[in-house]
Order: C-alpha cells, then structure tokens, then sequence
C-alpha cells in the first residue's frame, strides 16, 4: 500500500508538516505529498492510505488550501468507502470554541461521504507545549500499522 499524504494550508505550517511527515516515512514506505487544493475527491485511490494534514483558520473553518476539496465533495458526493484515511489537525486553543474545526469538519465530511477512518483525530495546539513533529510522527506510524494489521498489508 502506497501513501498520500495530503494537507490543507493557509501560512505553510501544515505544508511544512506534511513534507517533514514525507521526509520522515519515505525511507520505510512509498510516499507522495499533495496539496488538498491539488486533489480531486472523485479520484480518489482506495490502493493509497491517506493521511490528512489540515490547520484551521477564520472562525474555526477550513484553511484556503482545503476549500475547493470541500466544496468538490459537496456538489460531486464522491462514494469514499473503499478509502481509508487518518487526520492530524492543527489549531491553537487560543481560538477555544473554534479550536481544531477545520479537520474536525474534513473528518466529518470524509466520513459522511463513506471513508474509513483509521485511528482518533489529532488535534496539536500551537499555544500548548508540543511540536507538531512530535505528536504526528508517532501519530503517522501507529496509522500505518493498524492499516497493516486491519487490511492484512504492508503500508
Ligand atoms: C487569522 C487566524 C485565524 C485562526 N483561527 C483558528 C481557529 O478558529 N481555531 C483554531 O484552532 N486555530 C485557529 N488558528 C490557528 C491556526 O490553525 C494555526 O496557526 C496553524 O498552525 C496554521 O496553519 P497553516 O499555516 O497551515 O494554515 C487561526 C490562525 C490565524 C492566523
């Protein structure tokens, strides 16, 4: 199984992150990294892991990079339910009510449209003491091998 590692953006962190992510899996695994601006919904590949990288911004809503995907989904309604995916949210609690809502709301969509969720979504807080890095690297290994273990494959 190959991995797409997909990010929503709107300043570069989550950018960043997902290409760290990359550099970080690629010596294991076979590793693309795409902007969700860049990423059709209805093309989707059920033989690709997904791991979703997506800050939020404004009132709590997806970051600019992530919309056109959202507003795709919506007006194609893509099945996903040979899809597997796993998020990582960024966000600063700062924001409180709002804090995190942009993958929250990509993590509901997905699931609305069918897609298999792997694992709970993360959720980094810019304002608390962790580095992205540090949460999603051993958030992304533990995605791997519960895909392994569940589908039977080697990621
Ligand atoms: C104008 C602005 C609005 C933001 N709104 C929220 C928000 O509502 N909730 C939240 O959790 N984080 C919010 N954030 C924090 C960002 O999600 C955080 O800084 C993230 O690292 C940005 O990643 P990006 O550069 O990939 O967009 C906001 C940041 C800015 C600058």
């Amino acid at each position: 199984m190959k991995i797409s590692i997909l990010y929503g953006t709107e300043t570069g962190n989550a950018e960043m992150l997902a290409e760290d992510i990359q550099a970080e899996l690629e010596g294991a695994h076979d590793v693309s990294c795409e902007n969700l601006a860049d990423t059709d919904p209805t093309a989707l590949d059920p033989t690709q892991l997904y791991l979703l990288v997506c800050s939020t911004y404004g009132d709590g809503e997806l970051p600019a990079s992530a919309q056109p995907f959202a507003e795709a989904m919506d007006s194609a309604k893509p099945d996903l339910s040979a899809i597997h995916f796993a998020i990582f949210g960024l966000g600063d609690s700062e924001y409180h009510e709002t804090f995190n809502g942009g993958p929250k709301h990509l993590a509901e969509l997905m699931v609305a449209h069918g897609a298999v969720q792997i694992g709970e979504r993360v959720a980094h807080d810019a304002s608390g003491p962790d580095m992205p890095e540090d949460l999603a690297y051993p958030w992304a290994e533990a995605v791997i091998e519960e895909v392994e273990e569940k589908l039977g494959v080697p990621a």
